[in-house]
Order: C-alpha cells, then structure tokens, then sequence
C-alpha cells in the first residue's frame, strides 16, 4: 500500500507553483465531445488519476486524445460508442458529465451511476431532471442510466433544487447543442463553471450569465474544437496556503486567483495569518500564534466544502474553540476520526464538528478517507510532533499533482513510499527528504515527478533515526 510520510515541525518557505483546476478540467474535456470538426487544445491539464480516467472515458467513446507537457490535445470528430463504462465511471463523479455531452451530441447514452469521494449520497437527480426537461426519455435501472432523444435535445427553463455544480455543467453542455435557448435558474455560480462556459463559447456556443445564478444558453446547430486554458486550482492553492499557515511559514502560492479564495482568505485572515495579493498569486505568512474561528460551508461564493478538512487542520492549533458546520455534503466529517488519532480534540453534533484548538498533535498512523481528508491530513502532519503516515493515497493522488514534491521544495519532510517498500523503507526515505530539504536541492523537489505513475523513489541518505 503507498503511504505518505511525514516528520512534523518545519517551518515551510518559498515558492510554489498552483496547477490546473482538477474541477474545471474534468468538464472542460467531457465538453470536447461536443466538437463535430475541429481539434481542441487545452492547456494546464494537471497530470491527476482524475484526468487520466477522463481521459481514458473520452477515448472508449471514439475520441482521440493525446497529451503532452500539460497540453491535452483532443479530437472528437468521430464518437463511436453511446456507452461509457462502469469500470471508469465508477471510479469519479465527474466522468458522469459525458452524459450531457453525448446526448447533445449523438441523442443516446448508457452511463452507470457515478462514483467519486464517498462524502454523502450524491444524486444525480438534478442532472436527470435538467435532460428530462429537454425532451430526453430516461430509464434507470441494475445501476445504469440509458438515455436517449428523438432527433434532438429542445431549450427548457430549469430550476435546480439545489445550486448543483455537476449538475449545472452538465445541463449547460447538452444544452449548448439543443435546439431553442434553455435557462438555468439556482444555477452553481462556481469559478470552475465561468471557466466552461469560456471554452464553449470558444467552441462557438453561446453561453451568457455563468457565474451568476441564472445562466441563458443560446442552442447552436454544431460546434468545433477550440484552444483553452484551464484556470488555476484554487483548492490546491487552498491547502498550500493552509501548510503555510500551520506550520508558521512563509509561502507564496504562485498563480493562485484571490478573487477565487475570497472566503479562505477572509477565514485566514480573521484568524492573524497574513495574507498579501498580488498579481500572480498570494504569499501567506503566519509568524503569531493563531485564533479560532468559525466555519460554515456553503456553496460559492461561500467557504467551499473541499477546503473544509484542510481549514480543520488549521484550527487544530489555533488558540480557542471553533464550529465548523458542512452544509454542502451530509458525510464530510470522516476526517475527524483520523485527527482524533493524532490526538485533535473534537466533537461532532450532526453537521456541525466542536474543534478545540491548542492541542499538540502527535504522529500517528492515519488513512486518507477521501481526497481532501488526505490532504487535512498532510496538512495536520506538518505540525505534528514526530512521524505521520498516511495511507489511502490513492484519493490524494486524484486531485493534487507531486504534493509530496511540492511541499518538500517548501522545507517539508515528506516522502512518498510505493507499496510493499512502506515498511522496510520508511524512515530512511523520509531521511533522505530531511537531507535534501537542508541543501534544498532539486532533488527533493523532484522526488516525484510530475503526477501520479511516474513517481521516482527518494534516495536513502539517513540522518536522523
Ligand atoms: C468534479 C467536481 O467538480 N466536484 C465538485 C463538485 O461536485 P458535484 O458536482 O458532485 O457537487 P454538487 O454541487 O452537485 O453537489 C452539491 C450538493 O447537491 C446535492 N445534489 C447534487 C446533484 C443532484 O442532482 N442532486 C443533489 O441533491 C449533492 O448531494 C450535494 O449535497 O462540487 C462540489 C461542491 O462544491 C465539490 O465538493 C466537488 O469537488
Ligand atoms: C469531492 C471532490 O471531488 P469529486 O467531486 O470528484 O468526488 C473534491 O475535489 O474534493
């Protein structure tokens, strides 16, 4: 089993550099089906798990992909199959978008229910309800979902019950092609989803009001490839700014988008970590002792829910008691359990969790529960006393690119361990990141390479231990 471990208690600085949005990429390929001619060229594809099943969910539906230096190159001409399959739409939520796409598209469509991080149930019921309404006859059954059109999709007026971020891309995309103008009301006002709209207009849709509760979409009769760039990942920059802050450091977060961050900024800053904004990104420095405060999710603009694990972290070591309430998923909270074992002291009442901060974390064996819990974790690890290891990477591993290398080019201790190695091998590997991190050499910056598959083992170089 891979593992992360981490020594606690250095002090990050420096510089590091935010990736593509893993939630506006996902989207942004599953739109490249909607291209008839033409190729499409996105830029800054974060090289993620995510982006390799989407990927691999494009090509068995007839699309040519090819991928090179953080440029995806698609071409969707030709779509061969209606079928997307259960192997890789289970594996996350996102690759369910291809729905909207292809019914748009080709008017036919089986696809199994999504999986993704086990955070709550998850319906899909908004999506369903968006292509009904657009004159798709829907069947569900044995966990399939087969979907089809006569001729094609027809503009509706949809409301969503709830300010779906899945659900609005989806209903945005198959609209693009339908026929009339469809609006969505309640719509999700999401960075991620202004940033699709960008590249379907680009793709010769016409898409107004994305990022404001009601977006119009004009129906066209066809659509081409066209070049984009994804936007940078604010969660990642999130979490940066988060190992920044718990370990009283000095980080500048290269590319991060503040208006994107409003809500963890704000948070950071109500409780005394520094937090600059500049044209290219935001430096966050925490250099006093920290104060609790609350935290309650809610969709954008408000404190999204992917971040709400890594600011729990945080407030673990703040001065005072916070309340941190999930509205967005109703089982979010499965990271406290794991904090717990590095000795937090929180309560959990229903949605809200009752963190008391000032404890002094200690290491410990923990497992990542989903993608953002893993990422808490790492976060917590930085500041425990001692050694932490973390397993269940696999979710990390689908939405943040070279974690371990990136926070060891900040000064951390942290290293990556393949599977069967974990045991044998541990101490000394993070060794090696204590060795490197000291000369601050390419090496420990590099002990990953760039993404998931293609991780290259740390040196041994024992110093401690
Ligand atoms: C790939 C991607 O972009 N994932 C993000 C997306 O997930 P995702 O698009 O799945 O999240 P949604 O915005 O759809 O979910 C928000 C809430 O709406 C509910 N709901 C959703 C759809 C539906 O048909 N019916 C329904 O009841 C969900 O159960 C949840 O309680 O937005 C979430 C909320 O910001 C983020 O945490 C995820 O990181
Ligand atoms: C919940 C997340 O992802 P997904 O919707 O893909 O499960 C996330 O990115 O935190």
């Amino acid at each position: 089993m891979t593992k992360i471990i981490v020594r606690g208690g250095q002090r990050l600085s420096g510089t590091v550099r935010v990736s593509g949005a893993k939630n506006a990429v996902l989207p942004i390929l599953a739109a490249s089906l909607l291209a008839a001619e033409g190729d499409s060229v996105i830029c800054d594809v974060p090289l993620l798990d995510d982006v390799m099943t989407i990927q691999q969910v494009l090509a068995s539906l007839g699309a040519k992909l090819s991928y090179n230096n953080e440029t995806m190159r698609i071409s969707a001409a030709s779509i061969t199959s209606f079928e997307a399959p259960y192997e890789l739409i289970r594996k996350m939520r996102a690759s369910f978008l291809v729905m909207g796409p292809l019914l748009a598209r080709i008017g036919k469509v089986r696809i199994s229910l999504p999986g993704g991080c086990a955070i709550g149930t998850r319906p899909i019921d908004q999506h369903l309800k968006g292509f009904e309404a657009m004159g798709a006859e829907i069947t569900l059954g044995h966990g399939f979902i087969e979907a089809s059109v006569v001729k094609r999709l027809k503009g509706a007026k949809i409301y969503l019950d709830v300010a779906s971020v899945g659900a609005t891309e989806n209903i945005m995309m198959a609209a693009a092609l339908a026929e009339g103008t469809t609006t969505i009301e309640n719509a999700a006002k999401e960075p991620e989803i202004v940033d699709l709209a960008n590249y379907l207009n680009a793709m010769g849709a016409k898409v107004r009001g994305a990022g404001t509760g009601m977006i119009r979409i004009e129906g066209v009769d066809q659509m081409h490839g066209a070049a984009h760039n994804v936007i940078p990942d604010r969660v990642e920059a999130g979490t940066y700014m988060i190992a920044a802050a718990i370990t009283g450091g000095d980080v500048f977060v290269e590319g991060a988008i503040s208006d994107h961050l409003t809500p963890v900024i704000s948070k950071l800053q109500e409780m005394g970590v520094e937090v600059s904004e500049s044209d290219n990104g935001i430096r966050v420095s925490a250099a006093h002792a920290l104060k609790s405060v609350d935290v309650k999710t809610l969709p954008h603009p408000g404190f999204p829910t992917d971040m709400q694990s890594q600011m729990m972290a945080l407030l673990l070591v703040a001065e005072g008691t916070a309340v941190v309430t999930e509205t967005v998923f109703e089982n979010r909270f499965m990271h406290v359990e794991e904090f717990q074992k590095m000795n937090a002291q929180i309560k959990v009442e229903g949605r809200s969790a009752f963190v008391s901060g000032g404890s002094r974390l200690s290491g410990a064996k923990v497992c990542a529960t989903d993608l953002r819990a893993g990422a808490a974790l790492i976060c917590a690890a930085l500041r425990a006393d001692g050694e932490t290891e973390i397993s269940g990477i696999h979710h990390v591993d689908r939405g943040y690119v070279n974690i371990t290398g990136k926070l060891a080019s900040l000064g951390a201790l942290i290293s990556r361990v393949e599977a069967a190695a974990v045991a044998a091998e541990a101490p000394v590997a993070v060794a090696a990141a204590a060795a490197s991190v000291a000369s601050h050499s390419a090496e420990s910056a590099a002990a990953e390479t760039s993404g998931s598959g293609s991780y290259k083992r740390v040196k041994v170089q024992p110093t401690w231990a």
